[in-house]
């Protein structure tokens, strides 16, 4: 499927790493270096525009070695680009660890995974159908 895209970064395209990556890694488009204290959040840009076709979202995920080496991760995770939205796409990162993490230019600093969506029409109703499950949730199946 093809997607446009403006790329206003002084980076090259988004691109799957492997031959069956779901996920793109997305590069910081920064001026300079900055530096995230602990529990400090930032809205990091791309310098990327994206119109998704009609039925189509991307999701904004952390990348899982940042977050186990570093405890940075994406604070909305996972982030939704509608597939109306024409602004910049933009990473809201978390330091959630107890040292400052330094965000270089260019450093790819989250992944982007484009998705089916439905949007639905509500029927409204008094009763649903019986299920096993029921109303059962958090734990109700135990443990093993
Ligand atoms: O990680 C993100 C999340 C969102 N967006 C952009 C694309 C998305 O389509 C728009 C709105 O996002 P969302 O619906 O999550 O934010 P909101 O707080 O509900 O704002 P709005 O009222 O504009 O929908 O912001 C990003 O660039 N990065
Ligand atoms: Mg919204």
């Amino acid at each position: 499927m093809s997607v446009k895209i403006i790329n206003q970064s002084k980076h090259p395209l988004p691109s799957y790493q492997t031959e069956h990556s779901a996920g793109m890694d997305l590069r910081a488009n920064l001026e300079t270096s900055l530096t995230l204290q602990p529990l400090q959040r930032v809205l990091v840009p791309t310098g990327l525009f994206m119109e998704l076709p009609e039925g189509y979202e991307a999701q904004i995920r952390p990348r899982s070695g940042l977050a186990f080496k570093h405890g940075l991760t994406v604070l909305n995770s996972p982030g939704t680009i509608d597939a109306d939205y024409r602004g910049e796409i933009k990473v809201l990162l978390i330091n959630l660890s107890d040292t400052p993490f330094i965000v270089e230019n260019g450093e790819r600093i989250a992944q982007m995974i484009v998705a089916p969506y439905q949007q639905v029409r509500w029927q409204l109703a008094e009763e649903l159908t019986d299920t096993t499950r029921g109303t059962g949730g958090y734990g109700s199946t135990g443990k093993s």
